[in-house]
């Protein structure tokens, strides 16, 4: 418990100076707090005690007293603001400096992490993982600490009016520390088993809702509602476990608090009524019994949340101090914009399921040059892109982009050379706008109009409710095919990288699509390096170079004249395309 309550301490980094002065002014607060029963003890102690000697009490001294007392409570909650002032946006920043460092790692791992790291557990560890930290960091920092200090400013109070009742203060406060370190060691053990029930429900209902689709058309829910449903029934089964387990601990805590105060309070009526206390004081004291434990009654439930908490950072520090693919890395800058791969071997996959898929892979692609790769599906195309980009690394050989291994580069700096545009378009959920300047943010609108009437999607824009502030539906879900892939040309067009890597997407749209997209690809590939997935015998025809892939291996290459005249793999798939693109109705 204490060591959680250091991390979080710790995590605070730049903050803690905030904190700190947040624990000074709670610890005024706690004092302040006090003192209003204080005083009114005494004033009702007075006022007795005058009635006794048959005394009158100025109404000067009750108007005086009265205005103390306000004072009090007014110096009170001044502490408690300005402690709320230094504490509350600690968290807010700390979660903000935290996404971004998640989000800033996660662009620079292999994406063989995601592979390896079930989704569900990502999305947990930065939604509800962070979630937590962000509402409960600071705030069950504040309950801990903070309630023990206002704890020790009244026992001080007690102690020096009466040190017996101070030990019994002292003891009841022992007693509940007990049970609090049950209850934490108790969350200890079950805070991983609670997350890892959150992440199994996040992975089940991301999986079920990616599937939505195919569970519609099918007209059934199948395995992925079978796993969502028992995700939900376990997370059920786990929290009530664990909250029976909890509530008999935290009872006991509360009972020892509780017990002491009463102790107290006999202990005030014993020692006044045999003459060992001042009445004055006994009042105080007995009003006191009543506030001294205040502050610690709810630390049961931090005990209970620091080691959720314990948890959340544990995923943190897992996202974020995973290692970079590029942490040698440097900021480089190429003068050539040419494509080589030397010797290189891949698998996907680690361990038993560790599979090659590139063997000895070896090209050159000069600069400003056409590279079409064909191939049959699964024979390694789209993972020679990949390693161009640096999305993976190789096992073994070179890859060299500008004379450069890719190792050499940030993936910032690799990455601002290369423009991808992919079959599968994702858009924002952002506007058009955002979308298309997702790439060079500081675009200006003349650049980013001009971006959009080359890839041809102007007028479909202009035609959108907004025009370019239209917000685009989760993945462009409200666009056509064809309108999602030239708005992804636009965003290429005006990124004006010197390398694309082209995965051709011609095969599934209409012929007016396929024009305008074939129309939107010759602007952005003017005066390019250009690596292409080619499906289209036009695009293939027109490269310079043609790379024959088949199980990983490139077979063949050359232009299509020089491909053409021998047999091989390459003359059948032109035959069997120029068979298919010349197929025609009637
Ligand atoms: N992320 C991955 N994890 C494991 N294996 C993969 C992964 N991606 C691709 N593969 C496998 O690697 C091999 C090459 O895949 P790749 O996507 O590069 O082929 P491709 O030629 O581009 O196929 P297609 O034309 O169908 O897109 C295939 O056998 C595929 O199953």
């Amino acid at each position: 418990m204490f060591g959680t309550v250091k991390r979080i301490i710790d995590w605070c980094g730049s903050f803690k100076k905030n904190l700190y002065i947040g624990f000074i002014f709670s610890f005024f607060s706690g004092w302040f707090a006090a003192m209003p029963v204080i005083w009114a003890a005494y004033i009702i102690g007075k006022l007795v005690e005058c009635e006794g000697q048959g005394k009158a009490v100025s109404t000067v001294w009750i108007g005086k007293s009265i205005v103390i007392l306000l004072f009090f409570i007014f110096l009170r909650f001044l502490f408690d603001y300005l402690r709320a002032r230094f504490q509350e946006s600690i968290s807010y920043e700390l979660i903000a400096r935290d996404r971004l460092a998640v989000g800033d790692a996660l662009k620079r791992v292999s994406l063989g992490y995601f592979q390896n790291m079930n989704t569900g557990t990502i999305l947990n560890s930065i939604t509800t993982g962070l979630h937590t930290l962000e509402g409960m960091g600071i705030r069950m920092i504040d309950n801990f600490v903070g309630g023990y200090l206002n704890f020790i400013c009244i026992l001080l109070w007690l102690t020096c009016m009466n040190w017996r009742v101070g030990l019994i203060a002292v003891t009841g406060a022992a007693v509940s520390l007990i049970f609090l370190l049950i209850i934490s060691k108790y969350s200890t053990r079950n805070a991983p088993v609670l997350a890892a029930a959150n992440r199994d429900l996040t992975g089940a209902t991301l999986e079920y809702a990616r599937g939505l689709s195919v569970v519609k058309s099918f007209g059934k829910a199948g395995a992925s509602m079978d796993s969502m449903k028992k995700a939900c029934r376990d997370s059920r089964d786990i929290n009530l476990k664990i909250e029976w387990g909890y509530i008999p601990y935290n009872a006991l805590h509360l009972l020892a608090l509780k017990t002491a105060s009463v102790c107290i309070v006999i202990a005030a009526f014993y020692l006044g009524f045999s003459g060992q206390l001042d009445f004055t004081y006994m009042m105080i004291i007995i009003l006191l019994s009543f506030h001294v434990f205040g502050s610690l009654e709810p630390i049961a439930d931090c005990a209970h949340v620091l080691a959720v908490i314990d948890d959340a950072l544990d995923h943190l520090d897992e996202l974020t101090k995973e290692s970079f693919i590029d942490a040698d890395g440097q900021q480089i800058e190429i003068a050539h914009y040419d494509i080589e791969f030397r010797n290189v071997d891949f698998s996907y996959g680690e361990g038993r399921e560790r599979r090659q898929v590139l063997h000895n892979v070896n090209l050159k692609i000069p600069e400003y040059s056409v590279a079409a790769i064909v191939g049959p599906s699964g024979s390694g195309k789209s993972t020679i892109c990949n390693l161009i980009a640096r999305f993976y690394d190789a096992d073994s050989g070179s890859v060299r982009v500008g004379g450069h291994d890719v190792k050499e580069f940030t993936c910032d700096s690799l990455l601002s050379n290369i423009s991808m545009v992919f079959q599968n378009v994702y858009l924002f959920h952002d506007t058009v706008r955002n979308n298309i300047c997702f790439g060079k943010t500081d675009a200006t609108e003349a650049e980013m109009v001009e971006a959009a009437k080359k890839a041809r999607c102007h007028d479909f824009i202009m035609a959108l409710p907004e025009g370019y502030d239209t917000v685009i539906g989760e993945g462009g879900g409200s666009l056509s095919g064809g309108e999602k892939q030239r708005i992804s040309i636009a965003r290429a067009i005006l990124k004006d990288a010197p390398i694309i890597i082209l995965d051709e997407a011609t095969a599934s749209v209409d012929p007016e699509n396929e024009h305008l997209i074939q129309a939107a690809i010759s602007e952005l590939t003017k005066g390019k390096t250009i690596v292409t997935i080619a499906h289209r015998l036009a695009t293939i025809e027109q490269a310079d170079q043609i790379l024959v892939v088949d199980n990983g291996q490139i077979i063949q290459r050359g232009t299509h004249t020089e491909l053409v005249a021998v047999p091989g793999k390459y003359k059948d798939f032109v035959d069997i395309r120029s068979q298919s693109e010349g197929w025609k109705i009637g």
